[in-house]
């Protein structure tokens, strides 16, 4: 093919894929297959200057604005940003400049690359009177409205002096958070997803009515401020300076920036690798500007990009692989996980052979086989996940993968836990995965507080196999000994802190009621009601007696809470013994004027013959419920339970005005 040829038609691809990239916001190439095309085209426009035509895609940024919108022109041109890979493009980049101003000192800003869509924004007075979109960085879209229902952005400038005018440029973008709710309503509409959150966030700019864009809540961070005369130049201090003054006026901080040399930029984009993970939206890169306005004016730009900033862009995270199988991981909480096992594949510097796929739902939602291709993305999770398959795989006929009918790790039944969610769990509370989480929590701050039994030693001892329940580490003080030179055999366990982690446990043998009751892990049951059923009850022993009409007559202690006490005891008969011999005296609660009980204060008498509880039982449960019981009315009495054949009590205690009740009125207390 003739070279000219070949340029004509790399041009007039670059033209489509950046027309459905940047006004259909849907794209058909990845960003690093269109940006081999925008290459290549560059590249033999730079070798074949005489072949270039003038008006290449190369030399503009973006494509001409979408009809529907009135047009408005930059007096400023919005431009892009020249592409960094490494620190010997980012040097490149400085030496290059540096031979433009050589007696200028390197300083510079470093912020984040938002992934979203630039936006300017001209103030008057202080006032927003127009928000323009990028377009084809001459011209674009005049989206004021729109721009109006993002919070991010001050429809008025905070402070009393502000410049007279002002043109803020920033990133619209959408978070993680957001696009993924977004998708779900489109899946319930049967409407097509949003390929990412930036196409989510450039599609939503293009929507004409601005109620239905306040809905999809877009945010925004500035990068660049530009006023008039009106306000004093910060020169050398220019972009620091520029977006301190920004947050005055009432724009949102970017997350995270830096200031100073090349080497603290290097610095700065290596610390952002991990940590930009995190922060809730999607960010491509970082970008490193010139410090100084004076200097960036004389560097100037070409006519696409400045030469006074470039884009550190990191290595993509996404790839694709095979689907070699489908596993079933059960976490900590018995959630049940669907984990895809890969062909290796590369993904940032790291290989990977299993991504998560979220739960059942999401297996389903995606349509994954076992053979199919897949794009895989690592984020801000420990193990990266699967996000679609690629175009075509979804029609081929393979199995569709099984969800395990019982847990893999105790064969105990799963299902949920309840009917708004969309995880499968093992739903026996004694499945062996839940031990490390059962030992935690048992060990954890609100619980017994026992130093040193953190996540590393735990893992371990629960690796051992030999402790089924989490008291069962109680059984290494019976030989203090043996004990401590099975915990100093553990991994990065000295014999020291094995000494300390003994002692520890030894001290919890006599910590208070509540803290064992909340230990034990029974469900339902925090710290709080931990707390009052240690009120009520005295010792473990009375606990596990309990029927559950008395363990409801404590307070906040309904039918769920009262049936699950019972479970848990009747799954762990001979708990309160068993603790006993392994020497674990639990200190009851001070004796104390049970303030938290229903009837506390309450002077109580029972009189004549009640529908079904005989009088014992009446009183019983007055005192369960906090009521002090008398035999005879008085004036102290303060409450009368009154029952068929009631006789003199009633009568007296009519006169002397005091409450009669029924004992459906005491039941109603869950008795
Ligand atoms: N997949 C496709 O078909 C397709 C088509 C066209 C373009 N693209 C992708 O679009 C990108 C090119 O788009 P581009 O020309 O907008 O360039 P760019 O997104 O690489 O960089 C320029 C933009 O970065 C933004 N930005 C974010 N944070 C910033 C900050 N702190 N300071 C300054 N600017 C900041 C600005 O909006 C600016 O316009 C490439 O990633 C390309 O792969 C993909
Ligand atoms: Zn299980």
């Amino acid at each position: 093919m003739e070279l000219r040829d070949r340029m004509r038609e790399l041009a007039e691809q670059v033209r489509r894929h950046r027309y459905r990239y940047y006004v259909l916001d849907a794209p058909v190439l990845s960003d690093a297959q269109y940006d081999a095309l925008e290459r290549e085209l560059r590249d033999l426009e730079a070798a074949h200057p005489e072949l270039a035509d003038p008006n290449s895609p190369t030399r503009r940024v973006g494509a001409p604005p979408v009809e529907g919108f009135e047009k408005r022109r930059h007096a400023i041109p919005m431009l892009s940003l020249d592409n960094a890979y490494s620190e010997a493009d980012l040097r490149a980049w400085e030496a290059k400049w540096r031979k433009l101003a050589p007696e200028a000192e390197p300083r510079y800003a470093a912020e984040l690359k938002v992934d979203g869509l630039s936006l300017s924004l001209r103030y008057e007075k202080g006032e927003l009177v127009e928000a323009v979109t990028r377009g084809d960085g001459e011209t674009g879209e005049l989206v004021t409205e729109n721009a109006r229902t993002i919070a991010d952005i001050p429809k008025v400038l905070r402070g009393h002096t502000v410049p007279e005018r002002l043109t803020v440029r920033g990133e619209v973008f959408l978070s993680r958070k957001r696009w993924e709710e977004l998708n779900r309503e489109r899946d319930a509409r049967g409407e097509p997803r949003f390929a990412n959150p930036r196409n989510a966030a450039s599609g939503t700019m293009k929507l004409l009515d601005s109620q239905a864009v306040y809905d999809r809540r877009l945010s925004f961070l500035p990068w660049q401020a530009i006023w008039d005369e009106t306000w004093p130049s910060p020169h050398e201090a220019g972009q620091a300076a520029a977006m301190a003054q920004l947050e005055e006026w009432g724009f949102t901080r970017m997350p995270a920036r830096d200031f100073g040399s090349l080497d603290d930029m290097l610095r700065f984009i290596e610390t952002q690798a991990e940590a930009r993970l995190t922060l809730g939206f999607d960010t491509d890169g970082v970008v490193i500007k010139v410090l100084d306005f004076a200097l960036q004016e004389r560097l100037g730009e070409t006519d696409r990009v400045p030469r006074w900033a470039i884009a550190f862009k990191y290595p993509a995270l996404q790839a694709t692989t095979t689907v070699l199988g489908i596993t079933w991981q059960v976490g900590r909480t018995g959630k049940l996980t669907p984990v895809a096992e890969l062909e290796a594949v590369e993904v940032a510097g790291s290989t990977v052979r299993r991504a998560t796929l979220h739960n059942a739902d999401e297996l389903a939602r995606l349509g994954l086989r076992v053979g199919h291709r897949v794009f895989i993305e690592k984020g801000g999770e420990v193990i990266p996940k699967v996000v679609a398959l690629v175009p075509g795989e979804a029609t081929r006929d393979l199995p569709a993968p099984e969800i395990p009918a019982a847990c893999p790790e105790c064969g105990g039944e799963v299902g949920k836990s309840d009917e708004e969610e969309v995880a499968i769990r093992c739903l026996n509370p004694e499945c062996p995965a839940k031990l490390t989480a059962r030992v935690l929590h048992f060990g954890g701050r609100p619980a017994l507080d026992i130093e040193g039994l953190g996540e590393a030693l735990v893992d371990q001892l629960v690796a051992s196999g030999r402790f089924a329940q989490p008291w069962d580490l109680f059984t290494l003080l019976r030989e203090p000994r043996l004990g401590v030179a099975y915990l100093a055999g553990l991994e990065r366990m000295a014999e020291k802190s094995a000494q300390n982690v003994l002692a520890a446990l030894d001290a919890a043998r006599r910590k208070p009621l509540s803290r064992w009751i909340h230990a034990l892990g029974i469900p339902m049951v925090g710290a709080r009601t931990a707390e009052l059923l240690a009120e009520a009850f005295p010792s473990l022993e009375a606990l596990w007696v309990a029927e559950e009409a008395r363990l409801q007559a404590v307070e906040e202690v309904g039918p769920k809470v009262a049936s699950a006490v019972r479970a848990f005891a009747t799954l762990h008969p001979d708990l309160p013994a068993q603790l006993a011999a392994l020497g674990i005296a639990p200190t009851p609660p001070a004796q104390r004027d049970r303030g938290g009980l229903p009837l506390s204060g309450e002077v109580a008498v029972v009189t004549g013959t009640l529908p079904t509880l005989s009088r014992e039982e009446a009183e019983a449960l007055l005192k369960q419920l906090g009521a002090k019981v008398t035999g005879s009315v008085s004036a102290k009495t303060t409450l009368l339970v009154a029952g068929e054949k009631a006789g003199s009590k009633l009568a007296k205690a009519e006169a002397l005005g005091i409450p009669v009740r029924d004992e459906a009125w005491l039941r109603g207390f869950g008795g």
